[in-house]
């Protein structure tokens, strides 16, 4: 039987719904959530995520700013714009766009922005209350990712989770916060032998490669859940993810579709956590 397609930019419109009478009722109590996204360089994709972001802001009622600087700006000057926001009261939320150009240390402006401020949960202290179970701002995608397996009506705990992906922003949190809803988690990367067989083991296969149709029917388990990460962009011009989608829909019980899966749920996470983060602030 075919998969059931997991439609994330639906799930995350009806999230924006909710938000945005949460952020109407803060209003009423004289608390407006802020958000100022910061992007470096003329990256034409993350030029268009930090639109998104401005849009999704809009739609909810969160006031946004957006800093545009060009690839010449040095880290002193990007350290020092994040000094301005992390002392600006109207500034609920920061988040620097990823990837940052070359010369600029991601893990030294990650590190300047306030914990309380880090709406992309990337701060090592956010980071550390994420493994510890704390509450804490959960980073985005792993966030949304999780929210839309829940959304499957799928039983997290006892399944065999297996995470295809390493990286900070993704595989590495996405794993952890799925060994905490209680799955049995693989991890999977670029130097592991016989993939195919670990993923085949999978209840739950997230697939967070950047290598595009990298996964096909061969390595999924009849009715497994596939969250496909991947956003890639080949020669003809079209958005594809890491998965093979016609062939593992035949296979699957639920997949993701590549645009409108996993990515929608990216921008509605981190307007959650704006939101989360001014409720916070304002408790002070
Ligand atoms: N500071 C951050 N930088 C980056 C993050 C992040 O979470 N924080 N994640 C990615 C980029 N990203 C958000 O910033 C992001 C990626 C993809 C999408 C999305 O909606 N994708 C659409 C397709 C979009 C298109 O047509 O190009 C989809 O999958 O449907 C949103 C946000 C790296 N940097």
């Amino acid at each position: 039987m075919a998969a059931t397609i997991l439609q994330g930019k639906e799930v995350a419109q009806s999230i924006r719904t909710e938000l945005a009478t949460e952020v109407a009722d803060l209003k009423k109590q004289g608390i407006i959530p802020g958000l100022t996204v910061v992007l470096v360089g003329d990256d034409p994709a993350s030029h268009s995520y930090v639109r998104g972001k401005s849009k999704g802001c809009e739609e909810v009622g969160i006031r946004s700013e957006l800093i545009l600087k060009d690839a010449s700006t040095t880290e002193e000057e990007l350290l020092s714009i994040i000094q301005g926001l992390n002392e600006n009261p109207n500034v609920n939320g920061i988040l620097v766009q990823l990837p940052l150009p070359a010369h600029i240390s991601e893990s030294a402006v990650i590190e300047a922005i306030h914990p309380e401020k880090d709406v992309d949960g990337f701060h090592p202290i956010s980071v550390g209350n994420m493994v510890l179970g704390n509450e804490t701002m959960l980073p985005c995608t792993p966030h949304g990712i999780i929210e839309l397996i829940k959304r499957t009506g799928t039983e997290i705990a006892g399944k065999h989770a297996v995470v295809i992906g390493r990286s900070n922003i993704v595989g590495k949190p996405v794993s952890l916060l799925l060994q905490q809803e209680n799955a049995t988690v693989t991890m999977c990367h670029s130097r592991t032998q016989n993939l195919e067989e670990h993923t085949r083991r999978a209840d739950i296969l997230v697939v967070a490669t950047g290598k595009a149709h990298m996964i096909g029917k061969e390595h999924v388990k009849p009715g497994a859940v596939v969250i496909d990460v991947g956003v890639n962009r080949i020669e003809t011009g079209k958005l594809v993810g890491d998965v093979k989608f016609d062939e593992v829909q035949e296979v699957a019980s639920f997949l993701t579709p590549v645009p409108g899966g996993v990515g929608p749920m990216t921008i509605t996470m981190l307007l959650k956590n704006t939101v989360s983060a001014a409720k916070k602030q304002a408790k002070r």
